[in-house]
C-alpha cells in the first residue's frame, strides 16, 4: 500500500483507492468514471454481486467482493433488489469479462456505468479483506478516471473530513416515497416472479403504487378485499430488499408497504395484522426521532412484529437496549449462527455493520440466535408480546433458505390470531 503525499500514479491505472490516513491503493477503473466517498466493506459471497449492489443497505458503502470472478454471468433486470444500486461502487480481483449465461442482459460494467457506479479491478482483494480485518472497516474514495489524473493529496483530505457511518442516517434518504401494495412472489427458474394473487383491482405482480398518491385506503375493520382473507403485513420501509416482500408474500400475507417516516396513525389505519420492519443503510441510533417511537407505539398497541436487520436494531432499540458500530461487520452468504431454543445452525446471508448489544437487553426480551462467528447477538424476541428479529437475511438474496422458517412462523402466528 503506498502514500498519497509521496506517489505518482503508475502507467495504466485507472482506479484508485484513497484512505483517509493517506494510503492508496491502484487498480483499474470500469463503470462510470467520477469519484464517491464512503465506507469500505467486504462481502464472501460467491454469487449475487448483483443483488449485493442492489442491496440498499449498502448505502454509504463500497464493496471489496472477495471471490474473484465478478461480472462473469453480467446482469438482468430480475436479480434486482430495488431499482437501482446503492452500493457506492466496488472492488474486485479481476477485470470483468464478457458476460457467459443465458439471463445475461447487459454487461456488469456497463451496468455500473449507467447506473453511476464505480469499479476498481486488478486489486489484492485478499491484502485488502486482511487490512480491513486488522484495522477496521476505513473510510475511503473510490475513484476512476481513464487518463489516471488523479490528485491523490486532495482524494485523502476528502476520505478524511468524511463523517463516518456512525451517527449517520441513510434510511430517511433510500426509503420508497410513497405507499405500496406489493405482490409477488419469489423468483423461479422458467417462471420468473409469482404472482400468487391479482390485487384488488384487477392490477398483477410486482409493486405497485396505490390508488390514493399518499396512502392506501385505511381498513380500520381489518375487512378483507374481495376473497383476499390473508392476513395484512404492514411494512416499514427503511431501505428494503425487494425479496423480503415475496417471501412475505410467499408465507401467506398481504403486504402494504409504507415509507420509513409513516406515523402510528398512518400505519394503524390500515388495521394491520402484523407490522414488519425492513433492513435499511446507516447507524440504526441515528434514525432515532422517527423509527424508535412508531414502533414503541405499535409494541404498546400489541401488534405482531418480526423486524430483519435494520429492523432488529430499530426493534432492540425500541425495547431499550443499545446499537454499537462493529469492527469489520458481517458480510457474506455462509455465516453460521445458532438457533438458542434447540441448538440448530443455520447458514445465513448477513450484511451489518452495527449490532444489538446483547449486554444491555432488558429482562423481558431474550436473545434468540448468536453468530457462530464471534457469538455476537444474532436474534431477539420478546417474552410478553408477539415481537422478535433477526440481525441475518433469511430472505437470503443472494445466500441459503435455511431461514424462511421465519416469514413462515410469522405469519403463521398471524393467520391464527386472525382466525381466533
Ligand atoms: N442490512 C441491514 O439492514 C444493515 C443494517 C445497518 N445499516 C448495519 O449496517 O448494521
Amino acid at each position: 500500500m503506498a502514500d498519497a503525499k509521496t506517489l505518482i500514479v503508475p502507467k495504466g491505472a485507472t482506479g484508485v483507492l484513497v484512505f483517509a490516513d493517506g494510503s492508496v491503493v491502484f487498480g483499474r477503473g470500469f463503470g462510470a468514471v467520477g469519484e464517491a466517498v464512503g465506507e469500505l466493506c467486504f462481502n464472501t459471497a460467491i454469487t449475487g454481486y448483483q443483488e449485493i449492489m442492489t442491496d440498499p443497505s449498502y448505502a454509504g458503502q463500497v464493496v471489496t467482493f472477495t471471490f474473484p470472478h465478478i461480472g462473469n454471468v453480467g446482469t438482468n433486470a430480475d436479480d434486482v433488489e430495488a431499482d437501482t444500486p446503492f452500493a457506492l461502487g466496488c472492488v474486485v480481483r479481476q477485470d470483468v469479462t464478457e458476460p457467459s449465461n443465458f439471463r445475461n442482459v447487459q454487461p456488469f460494467d456497463d451496468w455500473m456505468r449507467d447506473h453511476g457506479r464505480i469499479g476498481l479491478s486488478g486489486v489484492d482483494t485478499r491484502a485488502l479483506t486482511r487490512m480491513i480485518r486488522e484495522k477496521g472497516a476505513p473510510n475511503i474514495v473510490i475513484a476512476h478516471d481513464p487518463d489516471g489524473a488523479f490528485d491523490l493529496a486532495a482524494l485523502a483530505a476528502r476520505a478524511a473530513a468524511w463523517p463516518g457511518l456512525e451517527g449517520m442516517d441513510l434510511a430517511i434518504e433510500v426509503t420508497g416515497k410513497d405507499s405500496r401494495l406489493w405482490e409477488g412472489g419469489p423468483w423461479t427458474l422458467g417462471v420468473g416472479y409469482s404472482s400468487p394473487l391479482p390485487l384488488a383491482g384487477g392490477v398483477g405482480g410486482g409493486a405497485v403504487t396505490a390508488d390514493t398518491p399518499d396512502m392506501p385506503s385505511p381498513n380500520p375493520s381489518r375487512k378483507r378485499e374481495g376473497d383476499d382473507s390473508r392476513p395484512h403485513v404492514v411494512a416499514i420501509d427503511y431501505g428494503a430488499k425487494n425479496n423480503i416482500f415475496r417471501n412475505l408474500v410467499k408465507a401467506g400475507a398481504r403486504v402494504t408497504v409504507l415509507p420509513a417516516t409513516a406515523t402510528f396513525d398512518q400505519v394503524s389505519a390500515l388495521g394491520p395484522d402484523g407490522v414488519f420492519l425492513s433492513n435499511g443503510p446507516g447507524d440504526p441510533a441515528a434514525t432515532g426521532a422517527y423509527a424508535v417511537p412508531v414502533i414503541r407505539q405499535v409494541l404498546d398497541a400489541d401488534i405482531p412484529v418480526f423486524g430483519i436487520c435494520l429492523g432488529h436494531q430499530l426493534l432492540g432499540l425500541a425495547v431499550g437496549a443499545k446499537t454499537i458500530k462493529m469492527h469489520q461487520g458481517h458480510r457474506g452468504a455462509n455465516h453460521p449462527v445458532k438457533r438458542l431454543e434447540d441448538g440448530l445452525v443455520e447458514i445465513t446471508s448477513m450484511n451489518h455493520g452495527f449490532a444489538v448489544d446483547a449486554a444491555t437487553l432488558p429482562a423481558n426480551v431474550r436473545s434468540t440466535h448468536i453468530s457462530l462467528f464471534d457469538g455476537s447477538n444474532c436474534g431477539i424476541a420478546l417474552t410478553d408480546k408477539n415481537a422478535f428479529s433477526v440481525q441475518y437475511h433469511p430472505e437470503a438474496s443472494p445466500g441459503p433458505q435455511d431461514s424462511f422458517y421465519l416469514f413462515q412462523r410469522f405469519v403463521d402466528g398471524l393467520k391464527k390470531a386472525v382466525a381466533a
